[in-house]
């Protein structure tokens, strides 16, 4: 049984955040996903919808097993109550894997690390919530 954890803010989920699910859910027999909590998403805007109805659209989606809200302080938290196999990182997160790889070996958490594939996009298609949100502005406002 081979345990995956991926995590994001999945804020106005897109088919994008669809993709980098079932990448994941595909490198293992059950996927957890940790949503981020608001006031720990810094590096771009907060998150227009609650944490609450994030985790519960995760959750609701059919390759994912187990959506859990963050912690607010202490992101291994978590991942030492899941104990995964692998964590899966998004094609275009921000985390550098040698630092993380380092604090899971302080943390004695014992899994490995792998990057999910980008999405062949149509033309047609959003997938990134600042440009919905773009979009959103343009159209309606
Ligand atoms: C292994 C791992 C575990 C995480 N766990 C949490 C957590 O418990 N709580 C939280 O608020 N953020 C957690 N994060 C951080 C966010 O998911 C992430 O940094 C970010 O804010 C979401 O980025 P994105 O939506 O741009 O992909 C975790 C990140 C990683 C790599
Ligand atoms: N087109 C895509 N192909 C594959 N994965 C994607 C795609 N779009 C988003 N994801 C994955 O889903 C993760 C979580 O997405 P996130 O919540 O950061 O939304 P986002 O749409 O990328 O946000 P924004 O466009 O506002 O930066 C991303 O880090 C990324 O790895």
């Amino acid at each position: 049984m081979t345990t995956v954890v991926a995590q994001g803010t999945f804020d106005i989920l897109h088919p994008g955040h669809v993709h980098y699910l079932s990448d994941a859910a595909s490198m293992g027999d059950c996927l957890h996903v940790i949503v981020a909590r608001g006031e720990n998403v810094t590096h771009k805007p907060a998150p227009i919808l609650s944490g609450r109805q994030r985790r519960a659209m995760v959750d609701a989606l059919a390759v994912v097993d187990e959506a859990h809200l963050g912690h607010p302080e202490d992101i291994f938290v978590p991942i030492e109550r899941i104990d995964p196999d692998v964590i899966a990182l998004g094609y275009d997160q921000h985390h550098d894997e040698a630092s993380l790889r380092r604090a899971l070996r302080d943390r004695g958490i014992d899994c490995g690390i792998r990057r999910a594939s980008p999405r062949e996009t149509d033309e047609d298609e959003l997938c990134s919530t600042g440009r919905i949100i773009d979009r959103i502005v343009e159209r309606r406002c």
